[in-house]
């Protein structure tokens, strides 16, 4: 088998795209596995493999406790390793509601789409809490000179 050194690398959003029994890519363990011409060879069957196509199932893999025969076969449908996704992926992931996606939840079941949208939201909320901070500052000031007018300043210059 070739060293995964020597392949390509590719981000969880881009494996996401292979997700149908023509073009079936799965994750285990930060390799990348192309399993569509050995979907009908899977002792498990397809349709597990099919179900979580285009998405990264090392803890499905995992939880059934496959044998170090099975661990074996994984390695000859290996087609790549998995590399963090660029912020321009994430971002067109993001706008597209393309990416990595889990039926009936949020829409995020990468982490690193959901991580890159909380981050976003929190400066977002970071920066509407500043401009309030400001404009409380700029009201109470306004509201205690138009109370007590500018007598300290008048004071000082006595
Ligand atoms: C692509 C990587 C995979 C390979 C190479 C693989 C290989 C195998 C092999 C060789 C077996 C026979 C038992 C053994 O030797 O452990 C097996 C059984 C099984 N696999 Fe996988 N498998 C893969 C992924 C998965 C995934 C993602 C699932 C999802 C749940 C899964 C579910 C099962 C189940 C349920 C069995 C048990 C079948 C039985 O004992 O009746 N496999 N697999």
């Amino acid at each position: 088998m070739r060293s995964t050194e020597d392949l390509p690398a590719y981000s969880s959003i881009e494996v996401a795209k292979h997700s149908s029994p023509e073009d079936a890519w799965l994750i285990v363990g930060g390799k990348v596995l192309d399993v569509t011409s050995w979907l009908s060879e899977h002792p498990g069957g397809e349709d597990v493999l099919l179900d979580l196509a285009g998405r990264d199932a090392t803890r499905e893999f995992e939880d059934v406790g496959h044998s170090s025969d099975a661990r074996s076969q994984l390695d000859h449908l290996v087609v790549g390793t998995l590399r963090p996704a660029t912020d321009e992926e994430l971002r067109i992931s993001r706008n597209t509601g393309t990416g990595p996606k889990k039926e009936g939840g949020m829409g995020f079941d990468n982490a690193e789409v959901l991580r890159e949208w909380i981050h976003e939201k929190v400066s977002s909320f970071r920066r509407v809490g500043t401009i309030g901070a400001v404009s409380a500052a700029v009201l109470i000031s306004a509201v205690i000179i138009k109370r007590y007018g500018m007598g300290w300043t008048a004071q000082g210059r006595r």
